[in-house]
């Protein structure tokens, strides 16, 4: 028997498919899905033909999102969706759940609850979690800038204190956890050893993430840099040791291939990276591209003493060493042009925006709906330390925040915007969310696993509550449940995650350490 809906709003699930003997969790409420890209015609027509169409079970948002209203989701014990619809055709699910022994029963909140999927911080540097809220006063570059004042110093001396590095992994972790992030993409450092910690604190924590090495051959301080060697070596070790890891048999940390950026990788290097991903080739590959104004200078001053070539772009520079592929992210993209982002789409490389910390470093703003309109692939990342806040709600704001920064640019500058009506140029609370999670993992190319609640689907998912103290001030009297969902997205910290889970298991509550104390 399926359960059948009036509109599209989900496809139906089918009880003879359930193992009603098997379930983990059963949560009743209100359920954020997506249904794609809100820049896909496709799901744009979707939203154009049923979201005037009176629906009981559903609430549309806006194109590509919609609130599933009272519906029951089922997770079995191997932590993956079996059953999600209506709760009026869900009552065979809602008895087991009251009859197994080892079955969760969770209720939310009509008016004030939503069970979302996880979020993807697409770019994060683990070890800069440490200083993170600091280090707000400096260029990225040059002799006295950012990364060799603060960046170099703090990866480096995870090297030889290895308990140090546990420390700060566990920090970042649980911190990102308990915001409702599920899944990270983590630069860690140069040396194996600190990245290896990484990978157990992941596991041990339960995040899903994927590692990368950070390899640096040049440019970079005398007491933190590796040969070519070392760092190819180093590079095989750690995708070795993720990919066979004793608990990591139905993976849940994923390698990772990070040349840090061009200025700080031979062209030597960089070839032998892009020979490591020819013969991995699903594993991922991540890096910065086109950051700043003076990244970009530098790269190509790099590029003219290596090679004699003139204005080449890191784009191209990536792709000539096969560092461009469909599981590639590169973080930033500020200063891409139209025929960069087109070798982006053609490669199937996504772009993780980081808008924090884009306002302190690139001299620019990514243009982020435009990208996403010609069909660039585009999700969200903190890029902690460069950005200062852990939390993908807050990246997602900032995306928000950087949408209308640029309209107003454009606006002060008196140039027409990219479209006749204005409001169109903007991203609102609702692009964002599909940044944060579902383009996360389309990015990642993951979606059919995370990034969305679906039957078959992981269970990876977040309880964004009004429920407890925090910011958020509801009215009942006349605040809509969409106005209650827009309040959280957009006002919304760690105090309204409730719950968070990975592959079910439940990830946030179970650690009491709130200080990073040894
Ligand atoms: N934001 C940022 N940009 C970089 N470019 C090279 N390294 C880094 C880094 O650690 N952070
Ligand atoms: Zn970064």
């Amino acid at each position: 028997m399926a359960a059948e809906s009036k509109s599209p709003c989900h496809h139906p699930s089918n009880i003879e498919n359930v193992d009603l003997q098997n379930l983990r969790w059963v949560l009743q409420g209100n359920v954020a899905v997506l249904t794609g890209n809100p820049f896909d015609p496709v799901v744009q027509d979707q939203y154009d033909k049923v979201a005037s169409v009176v629906d009981e079970d559903c609430i549309w948002l806006g194109p590509g999102l919609q609130l599933l209203l009272d519906h029951v989701l089922a997770v079995s014990q191997e932590g993956k969706i079996v059953w999600l619809a209506p709760a009026r055709d869900s009552q065979s699910v809602l008895q087991s759940a009251q009859q197994l022994q080892n079955c969760h029963f969770i209720r939310l909140e009509s008016t004030l609850e939503f069970l979302c999927p996880g979020m993807i911080d697409l770019h994060i540097h683990a070890p800069q979690f440490s200083y993170t809220g600091t280090a707000t006063d400096l260029p990225l570059t040059g002799p006295d800038g950012w990364l060799e004042t603060y960046t170099f110093p703090a990866e480096r001396r995870l090297k030889n204190n290895l308990p140090l590095a546990r420390r700060v992994y566990q920090c970042v972790v649980q911190t990102t956890l308990e915001n409702g992030t599920t899944t990270a993409v983590y630069f860690g450092t140069l040396h194996l050893k600190p990245n290896q910690i990484l990978v157990d604190v992941c596991l041990e924590y339960g995040q899903r993430a994927l590692v990368g090495k950070v390899c640096m051959d040049r440019n970079a301080p005398h007491d933190y840099v590796q040969t070519l060697e070392e760092n190819i070596e180093e590079t095989r070790e750690l995708i070795h040791y993720i990919e066979h890891h004793p608990q990591n048999s139905n993976p849940l940390v994923l390698p990772l291939i990070t040349p840090r950026f061009i200025p700080t990788c031979s062209p030597e290097l960089l070839t032998a990276l892009g020979d490591i991903a020819a013969e991995h080739p699903n594993c991922h590959i991540t890096s910065h591209i086109s950051e700043s104004i003076d990244e970009v200078a530098w790269s190509k001053h790099l590029d003219e003493q290596d090679h004699g070539i003139m204005d080449r772009t890191d784009a191209a520079m990536f792709h000539s060493h096969k560092l461009l592929t469909d599981r590639c992210i590169m973080a930033h993209g500020v200063h891409l042009s139209d025929a960069d982002a087109d070798i982006l789409m053609e490669q199937g490389t996504a772009v993780a925006h980081c808008p924090l910390s884009n306002f302190f470093f690139a001299g620019g703003v990514f243009p982020c709906r435009r990208m996403m309109q010609r069909g660039n692939k585009v999700g969200l990342g903190t890029d902690v330390a460069g950005g200062y806040s852990p939390s993908m709600l807050q990246a997602a704001r900032t995306t928000v925040v950087a949408s209308q920064s640029l309209q107003a640019m454009h606006t002060q500058m008196e140039q027409q915007p990219t479209t006749n009506d204005t409001t169109e140029s903007i991203l609102d609370y609702r692009h964002a969310f599909y940044l944060a999670t579902l383009g996360g993992a389309e990015a990642l190319g993951l979606q059919h696993q995370i990034g969305n609640l679906q039957v078959g689907m992981s269970f990876d998912a977040f309880i964004l509550s009004a429920k407890g103290k925090s910011n958020i001030t509801v009215f009942p009297d006349f605040d809509s449940l969409a106005d209650v969902f827009q309040k959280l997205l957009v006002l919304g910290d760690d105090r309204n995650i409730s719950h968070v889970f990975v592959k079910g298991r439940e990830v946030k509550r179970q650690f009491q350490v709130t200080s990073c104390s040894p």
